[in-house]
């Protein structure tokens, strides 16, 4: 079951329903005039009841996914609400499967929708009861997300409707739906899409806040992923791809696991991590290894930048001046276990990976992070890597702290340092269908300055010839080349390394990227990741 948008790639149907599914329009003309089919028995029986009569209770699929909706508007993540929901009601399979597509779409699509719930309504958004809102917008994606037969997403929404919102808004609910399944998603398009700037376009068309769209713009321009010629495509491209559902990806947690067993398992060997695997469809949690956390669901691009910090040689200052990069030889702390450190580490993904590449490099692994709660997860994800660690007489530790202290509490004392800064996480909208509403300009400005206190902390944190990865789930432009930019121009104790020659595919090649470097952006539309950046910087 697909959780697309309506404007993502085409279904096998070419994302249209056919005529079967809109036989209960009571034999009127379609919105391009053509006469509907002969209505069937069935239907005919329908018609004798009043609409708002006909299913007076709701399917469970449809209730939790009401429930999942009234709570993602209260402040609740729908990824962590859906899954709480779905397993106190026991829906599982390929029913946990459409609920999560209704939870998804609706939450997602709004932007779209909801000009047209208000179209077909009569009325402004503001005249519509939030609960009633909700209702409407898991039937406007059954109509036209999903293939939903219209009968069905007609009278199952009316029927959650009179169980949820009351009689009275079951006949509102009825007579919206109504009007909206009385036309195609083309004809609503030119219904609600504005003409003019193409990005105003596709803040309704794509369902995106328009201030988004205009700053995936400037960032696909800003890191040379797109000129002048090729921007709007790429920009029409990159918000469709945030309303497509993300594949799920494995990675084995070196030294716990293998590709080969992800793939004994019934995932795909990923070309693009060395470390990864893809399943097409079903529960990770059914592979034995994903449920003892020696491999676990991580996004490909985050693996990327886990396996680039660990690849790059440190390097020593030779009595020449001339730097030496080989790994092998530091003279700054010759023999001694090299030290790293993942500076925002919760919930513990990375970490994850970083653990499993440290115990085979012989080195040892602090991972920090200020939310209490937060390093809690990173302890429960580490904890067979602390097994394994422990074995090896390797340190792995897992703290709570203020990572912007770490310069001043422990100078030069890592040979890398990873940080993987809170963002806005523009770059991952298609796993968090909320995101897009609930971020705003100005939280930009805050993580701005937190982000250039991290990094400007992780670089005084790093002994001479260490390492710096600097990442973000976000390609904007503020959060990423600004703040690398701004940091690096006020201190001439760091330079930036060709972080392209690092990202390595799973074959060894490295992974093609737009643009000019130094710093690596990945995409949704070009890679099929989130759209994690990458910046690596050497300390001098
Ligand atoms: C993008 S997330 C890190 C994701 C993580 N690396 C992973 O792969 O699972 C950023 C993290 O930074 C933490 N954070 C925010 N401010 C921090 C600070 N001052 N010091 C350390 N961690 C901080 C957040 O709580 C959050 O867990």
């Amino acid at each position: 079951m697909s959780d697309q948008g309506p404007r993502g790639p085409r279904r096998d149907d070419g994302g249209r329903r056919d005529d079967a599914d809109r036989r209960d329009d009571g034999g009127r003309r379609n919105a391009k005039g053509r006469q509907r089919p002969e209505r069937t028995h069935g239907d005919r029986e329908r018609s004798a009841q009043r609409p708002s009569e006909r299913n007076r209770s709701s399917d469970p699929q449809r209730l939790a996914a009401y429930t999942v909706l009234r709570a993602v508007a209260e402040g609740a993540y729908a990824n962590l609400e859906l899954p709480k929901v779905l397993r106190d009601r026991g829906i599982r399979g390929r029913d946990a499967a459409f609920t999560t597509e209704l939870v998804y779409g609706a939450v997602r699509m709004h932007g779209l929708y909801d000009p047209i719930i208000s179209v077909a309504a009569g009325r402004p958004l503001a005249k519509i009861d939030p609960n009633v809102l909700d209702t409407l917008r898991l039937g406007t994606h059954q109509l036209l997300g999903m293939r939903v037969p219209t009968h069905a997403a007609v009278d199952e929404t009316v029927g959650l409707a009179r169980k949820v919102n009351g009689a009275g808004a079951a006949g509102f609910v009825n007579a919206v739906m109504r009007r909206v399944s009385e036309r195609d998603l083309d004809a609503w398009l030119t219904e609600v899409v504005p003409s003019g700037e193409l990005t105003a376009r596709l803040a309704v068309e794509q369902s995106h806040p328009e201030w988004i769209v205009k700053a995936l713009r400037a960032a696909l321009l800003g890191h040379g992923a797109a000129d002048a010629d090729t921007a709007d495509a790429e920009l029409t491209a990159l918000v469709a791809a945030d309303n497509a559902p993300a594949k799920v990806s494995l990675v084995a947690r070196p030294g716990l696991s293998t590709v080969a067993e992800l793939v004994d398992a019934g995932a795909v060997a990923s070309p693009l991590s060395p470390v990864g695997a893809v399943l097409d469809g079903g529960d990770p949690g059914g592979i034995p290894a994903v449920r003892e956390g020696r491999a676990a669901v991580q996004d490909e691009g985050s693996q990327l930048v886990a396996l680039a910090l660990a690849a790059v040689p440190l390097a020593t200052e030779r009595a020449d001046g001339a730097d030496r990069a080989d790994g092998a030889d530091r003279a700054h702390r010759a023999g001694a276990t090299e030290q790293w450190l993942d500076l925002c580490a919760g919930p513990g993904g990375k970490a994850g990976l970083l653990a499993g590449l440290a115990l085979q490099a012989g080195a040892d692994l602090t991972a920090n992070e200020v939310s209490e709660h937060r390093a809690d997860l990173v302890r429960q994800t580490l904890r067979p890597a602390i097994a394994r660690a422990d074995a090896a007489g390797r340190s792995l530790t897992v703290r709570t702290g203020d990572g912007r202290l770490v310069g001043e509490e422990e100078p030069a004392r890592y040979d890398r340092v990873l940080v993987d800064a809170p963002c806005t996480g523009l770059g991952a909208l298609r796993r968090r269908p909320e995101a897009r509403w609930r971020r705003t300009p100005a939280d930009l400005a805050d993580l701005g300055k937190l982000q250039r206190e991290l990094l400007a902390a992780a670089i005084d944190a790093t002994a001479v010839g260490g390492v710096i990865a600097y990442a973000t789930c976000s390609p904007h432009l503020a959060e990423t080349t600004f703040v690398v930019g701004d940091v690096t121009k006020r201190r001439s104790d760091v330079e930036l390394l060709d972080a392209r020659e690092f990202v390595r595919a799973a074959d060894g090649a490295p992974v093609v990227v737009p643009g000019p470097g130094p710093t690596v952006q990945l995409w949704p539309h070009v890679h099929g990741t989130d759209g994690m950046f990458l910046a690596l910087l050497r300390k001098r």
